[in-house]
């Protein structure tokens, strides 16, 4: 079986914490594809959004992860995009949720507000964990009908 890839990005607020999961991905089975921000400087979260949105719509990755501060003005900025299904996240019954019943794209986490072992734990269930189908298949392709109006 091939590889899967996951995008990875963050601001400043998040860049220790996208260092740290990156670091779980291969145990996952996984491959990354950091997008940045790549040091402590400050930067601004939508510019990272936009980053991993064009790299999941060109195919480079199947799923994202995106990173700030407390996860919210990431996650807004990766919802303004119509092919981004991002959820923020904050255990691992939301990680679960947010695949099975949303087919969330991208999970969002916060560096500020988020311990290390639940992150790692949100991660390995987000990715582990397929799209149910069914009733909520009808309300995702809602999402993206109503989006577009
Ligand atoms: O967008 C956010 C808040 O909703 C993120 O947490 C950012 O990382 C945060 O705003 C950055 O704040 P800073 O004071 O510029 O480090």
């Amino acid at each position: 079986m091939t590889q899967r890839t996951l995008a990875l990005a963050s601001d400043h607020g998040g860049i220790e914490l996208k260092t740290l999961l990156a670091a779980d991905l291969s145990g996952l089975g996984w491959r990354g594809l950091d997008l940045g921000t790549d040091g402590p400087a400050s930067v601004d979260y939508p510019d990272f959004a936009l980053k991993l949105a064009r790299a999941l719509k060109a195919g480079e990755a199947d799923l994202g992860l995106l990173i700030c501060g407390s996860g919210i003005g990431i996650s807004i900025a990766a919802n303004r995009h119509a092919h981004i299904r991002a959820a923020l996240v904050h255990d691992g019954y939301g990680a679960r949720m947010c695949r099975l019943h949303n087919d969330a794209n991208v999970l969002v986490l916060g560096g500020r507000t988020i311990g290390p072992e639940v992150a790692r734990d949100c991660l390995r269930v987000f990715l582990e964990t397929p799209f149910e189908g069914g009733r909520h298949a009808r309300r995702v392709a809602m999402l993206s009908e109503y989006g577009e109006k």
